[in-house]
């Protein structure tokens, strides 16, 4: 069985992993169901002007800065991209990403259609995008309701908003809907397994065939 651990180990890039959605259909609950079943996969921890929300951990979910540091952070070219969502700034700090990438880690991304875009314009190769639809509108903003995180008027302007982040839909790789969040789980799954399986992501199948071929 020498030959299938030969294989196992056989140097993959790694992958940016991005998962979008209209705020509400679900994509924090995935990220989470995802870092907790794969230990391949780390969070970008982005760095934002918006609160805390009750249960949220500087330096876990975001990393939480004032609007001056964030600024500095603007200044001194820290971010891979940034944007301005619901009023805050959320920004994807460089960090060790590009090394990471090399070594093969993956990294997990929950940003917006912008913050997309510009890790498209950056680095196309290692992007692969997932967008989460809701399965009606009325049931996104259900879920809202029942996050209990937000006031009424709060609501109401990511249910406004939520058309405008939908309409991006068509710019991302894969598009899942999340009805019932196992099976959504599974397809979100379904999509990073093969994406890792990539021929042009898997770097060591060129000396592993050089060896097989003699
Ligand atoms: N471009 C960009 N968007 C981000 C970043 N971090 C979070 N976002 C997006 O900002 C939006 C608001 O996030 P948040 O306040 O946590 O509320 P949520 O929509 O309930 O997850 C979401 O669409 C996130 O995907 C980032 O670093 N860059
Ligand atoms: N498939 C689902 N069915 C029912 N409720 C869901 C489903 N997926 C997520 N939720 C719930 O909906 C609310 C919003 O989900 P969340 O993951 O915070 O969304 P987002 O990060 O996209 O804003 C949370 O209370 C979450 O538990």
């Amino acid at each position: 069985m020498a030959e299938f651990k030969t294989i196992d180990k056989l140097h993959r890039r790694g992958l940016l992993f991005i998962l979008s959605s209209p705020s509400g259909a679900g994509k924090t609950t995935l990220s989470r169901m995802l870092l907790a079943a794969d230990p391949d996969i780390k969070l970008s921890v982005s760095a934002t002007t918006r609160p805390p929300r009750p249960g949220e951990t500087d330096g876990v979910h975001y990393h939480f800065v004032s609007d001056a540091k964030f600024d500095a952070m603007v200044e001194e070219d820290d971010f891979y991209e940034w944007a301005e969502v619901f009023g805050y700034r959320y920004g994807t700090p460089k960090g060790h990403i590009r090394e990471g990438l090399k070594a093969g880690q993956d990294y997990l991304f929950d940003i917006d259609w912008q913050g997309t875009q510009q890790l498209y314009q950056k680095d196309q190769q290692d992007v692969v995008s997932v967008f989460i639809l809701p399965p009606s509108l009325p049931e996104l903003r259900r879920r809202l309701e029942a996050r209990a995180q937000d006031s009424d008027d709060v609501i109401d302007g990511r249910m406004e908003r939520a058309r405008a982040e939908i309409s991006h839909w068509a710019e991302y790789d894969y598009v899942v809907i999340n009805d019932n969040v196992d099976e959504c789980f599974d397809r979100v799954r379904e999509v990073l397994d093969a994406e890792r399986m990539r021929r042009t992501r898997q770097t060591g199948l060129i000396p592993f065939v050089r060896e097989l071929m003699g």
